[in-house]
């Protein structure tokens, strides 16, 4: 799914209302039904006070249509105009209007702190204050109202967006911003919903498709898309009954050393668990009797070195080289990268040591094969790009870094976002349980062996990243979040392919 641009919804706005002939108003009551429905359907007639917060633009008329709706269905509500302006959007007065011919309970000016009403607990917010139209700081009492609905804990719901963020720059600091528990958005998520420093204003995410023009939201260049399971499911390639181990890859996974074997085992077993044909590891000597009694499908090659890493098996034939993990930084390990770098021409995945040797080794950068997958946590992305200003400025300076060195990047993190050149897939599965030591090495495992069978390097990396949050998933609702090990998500790999192409049913669906 593409993630818009304010302005490029707003043009998707102007198209659909010339194209389908239809008037703005129409597409507001369009849009705001269906967030109407959305709540009429979880609510079920529950008589809990509802406090719907609207401003005078757009975002607020899309609040008066949802009121309507809802007193229209015997709901208990309040309505507020935040007056920020004594501007009126058409929409908006349009909505007033049809308010006021059916309900004597006409909504209630907030012009000050004088104005603002109790919040309570127990209450249901409804934010409809500002949208995509937010172009500058909520500022003097409205911040002070964002703050009291923040601080009464009230169940909040966001209407497009939570008010105060804005689409395309996060928030300065104390910025007055409401911190949602679910957001109900129009048509196209927004990046920050996903960005770590901006998602936790955004609570639970809903998209409502509103119906915006097919071919003008088809044609729209966006280099941001967000990867859920139909995109995943496009880009995998089903096994061929007619086929032989040899067909699946072969993988050799370098890393480990003295009292971390464990990291290489994961990552061995991820890989074989995601189909690759044959695993070999390449491991200090004190591995090998911990990788053969733990993973007997894998084959193990050892370094002369009993505790490290020193050199790289160079006449070794893989089809993609994995390194790093467990692997430590010591001068001799640094030396076994350079050797492999200065050995393999195919892509390879650096992670974890491997990624903190090339950024205290700068040159070794380099030397990496086009399309080499880097799969950073933010600390390691740190050290191999520099400190960055804010999460916007993050991902300008890792477009500039996959650009230089003709590498596909992997962010770890709530959303991992996968980067190359400046297309950037943001990936929407997997959970808190799966911030858990090792769960990178399964990632890495899975990268590697879509690599060895043959996925392109971004392609392999996109479904990887989808892949392993979908076995976390698998995992977190078996064993709930905080039981979730790394292991767990290497078992749930196969389940997290077939979910592929399994369809979702609706509650509606369900006996
Ligand atoms: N295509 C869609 O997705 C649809 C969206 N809809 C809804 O419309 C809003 C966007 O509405 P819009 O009227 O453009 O903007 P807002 O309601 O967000 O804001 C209203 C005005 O507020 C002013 N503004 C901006 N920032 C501030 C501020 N910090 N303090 C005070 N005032 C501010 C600004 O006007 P100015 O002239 O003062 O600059 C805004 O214009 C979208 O989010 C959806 O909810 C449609 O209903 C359906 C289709
Ligand atoms: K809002």
């Amino acid at each position: 799914m593409k993630i818009l641009t304010a302005e490029q919804l707003s043009e998707a706005d102007k198209r659909t209302i010339e194209r389908q002939n239809i008037t703005s108003e129409e597409l507001m009551e369009r849009a705001a039904t269906l967030v109407f429905n959305e709540i009429h359907n979880r609510l079920n007639g529950a008589p809990i006070p509802i406090k719907v917060f609207c401003g005078i633009g757009n975002n607020g008329g899309d609040g008066l249509v949802i009121a309507r709706h809802l007193i229209q269905h015997g709901y208990h509500v309040t309505i507020y105009v935040v007056n920020y302006s004594d501007k009126r959007s058409d929409d908006f007065l349009a909505n007033y209007e049809k308010l006021k011919s059916i309900t004597n309970d006409w909504p209630q000016l907030i012009k000050g702190e004088d104005n603002f009403p109790e919040i309570n607990t127990g209450d249901f917010v409804i934010d409809a204050m500002f949208g995509i139209g937010l172009n500058r700081p909520i500022e003097g009492w409205v911040a002070k109202l964002v703050g009291l609905i923040n601080d009464s804990k009230a169940f909040t719901l966001a209407i497009d967006m939570p008010s105060g963020l804005f689409s395309d720059k996060v928030p300065g600091n104390d910025a007055a911003v409401i911190e949602a528990d679910f957001t109900l958005s129009f048509q196209a998520p927004k990046l920050v919903f996903f960005l770590p420093e901006t998602m936790d204003y955004v609570g639970d995410l809903q998209i409502l498709d509103i119906g915006l023009d097919r071919e003008f939201l088809a044609e729209i260049k966006a280099p941001i898309h967000l990867i859920e399971k139909v995109e995943a499911a496009s880009l995998y390639k089903p096994r061929k009954t007619n086929s032989h181990k040899g067909d699946y890859g072969h993988v050799l996974i370098v890393g480990g050393s003295y009292g971390k074997i464990g990291s290489v085992l994961l990552t061995a077993t991820a890989a074989l668990k995601t189909g690759s044909g044959l695993c070999s590891l390449y491991i200090p000597e004190c591995g090998y009797n911990i990788v053969q009694t733990g993973l007997p499908e894998a084959m193990v090659l050892t370094d002369k070195d009993s505790e490290q890493l020193t050199t790289y098996p160079e006449d070794f034939e893989a089809d993609v080289v994995c390194f790093g993990m467990g692997a430590g930084t010591s001068q001799k390990t640094v030396g076994a990268l350079e050797d492999l770098l200065n050995s393999v021409k195919e892509p390879v995945v650096i992670d974890a040591d491997g990624l903190n040797i090339l950024s205290n080794n700068k040159k070794l950068l380099d030397l990496l094969p086009k399309d080499s997958v880097l799969t950073p946590h933010p600390g390691e992305l740190k050290r191999l790009i520099g400190e960055w200003q804010d999460d916007f400025d993050k991902l300008e300076k890792a477009k500039d870094f996959s650009k230089k060195y003709d590498v596909v990047l992997v962010i770890k993190g709530a959303h991992s976002f996968t980067i190359k050149g400046d297309e950037i897939y943001v990936n929407n599965s997997g959970n808190p349980g799966m911030a858990t030591a090792g769960s990178g090495d399964v990632l890495s495992g899975v990268i590697t062996s879509l690599l060895g069978q043959s996925y392109e390097p971004l392609s392999a990396a996109i479904l990887g990243v989808y892949l392993h949050g979908r076995s976390g998933d698998f995992a977190a609702s078996e064993l709930g979040y905080e039981s979730v090990l790394a292991g767990d998500i290497a078992q749930n790999i196969g389940k997290a392919v077939k979910d592929l192409f399994q369809s979702e049913m609706k509650d509606s669906e369900r006996n």
